[in-house]
């Protein structure tokens, strides 16, 4: 079986700023994944070097057992959408497509039609003159049409509006079905993308605290508020992320497996994915 992209014991430096600090993750084929973060926490520079953009201080990067550097076999399966910056400014949309179509044998020219016309993307523009919400729907009508196992998408909405971000989740979900590729999404709309992401990797200043199934994860992650000693006499071995104290109620915010619905005085509540998030990284 074909084991995806493995990362190991990858570090980078900027100066003195510890971008990446051994991070070993697994990218299985066929996936979607949610790579979170809070501002500057590593996630752009992890996609980097995944991609052979940047290079790592230490550490592997393979695709199947092959290291990615300078990899030419390996990359071709491997795609970022990239920064706008990367288009040249004059040049038509239907001219970009037709040269991404030359450099990427896989891109899916039928489907690229397909999405342009549900997000009214008009070819006959220049990349320049697009507003940025239609710059960012070109970077995804591009990305969504490479077909190759794995694509990393650098937060794929920003700047669009709430029907443009709808209709992208819908048509990220429909070609995941369609094809099965992975992909790997870093993006600060938590709660919107909590129903497509199946694994959550959390990075905070360069580690990676969280590489979980979004599922099993959600399924750990518990508010539970009573008084303070009733919780902290159950709570005492459990993994806490965070406490809140106002007045006599007591908050605290756990990982477990234990079930304490039978625990009288206290109420224990689910958090969804964007709480747990914040409680985390805060
Ligand atoms: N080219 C660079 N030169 C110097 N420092 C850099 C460079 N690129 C990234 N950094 C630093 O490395 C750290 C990680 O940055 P990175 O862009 O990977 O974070 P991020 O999680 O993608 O952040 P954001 O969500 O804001 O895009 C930050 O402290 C950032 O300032």
């Amino acid at each position: 079986m074909k084991e995806g992209i493995i990362v190991e014991s990858v570090f980078k430096k900027y100066g003195d700023i510890n971008a990446l600090n051994d991070i070993n993750i697994k990218l299985e084929y066929g996936t979607i994944y949610g790579i979170l973060g809070r501002n500057g926490a590593g996630k752009s520079t992890l996609i980097n070097i995944i991609s052979n953009r940047i290079f790592s201080d230490k550490g592997r990067v393979s695709l199947n057992g092959i290291s990615v550097r300078e990899n030419d076999l390996a990359l071709q399966d491997i795609y970022v959408m990239s920064e706008q910056k990367y288009y040249p400014p004059k040049m038509k949309v239907k001219d970009l497509i037709y040269w991404t179509k030359k450099f990427y044998p896989s891109f899916d020219l039928e489907y690229s039609k397909e999405i342009s016309s549900l997000f009214d993307l008009n070819w006959n523009k220049t990349v320049e003159s697009l507003s940025t919400g239609y710059s960012s729907i070109l970077k995804i009508v591009i990305t969504l049409s490479i077909n190759v196992p794995f694509v990393f998408l650098d937060e794929p909405v920003l700047g669009l509006d709430i029907n443009h971000r709808d209709l992208f989740y819908k048509s990220l979900m429909k070609r995941f079905k369609d094809c099965k590729n992975t992909f790997v999404i870093s993006t600060h709309l938590i709660e919107e993308l909590s129903d497509i992401i199946e694994k959550v990797i959390l990075i905070k200043q360069g580690k990676v605290l969280i590489d979980e199934s979004k599922d099993t994860l959600l399924e750990r992650a518990r508010k539970v508020t009573g008084s303070k000693e009733i919780i902290a006499n159950y709570i005492k071995n459990e993994d806490i992320i965070a406490t809140e104290n106002s007045g006599d109620i007591y908050k605290a915010y756990l990982l477990t497996n234990t079930d304490y619905s039978d625990i009288k005085d206290i109420t224990i509540e689910k958090l969804g994915l964007q709480e747990l998030f914040l409680k985390l990284t805060n």
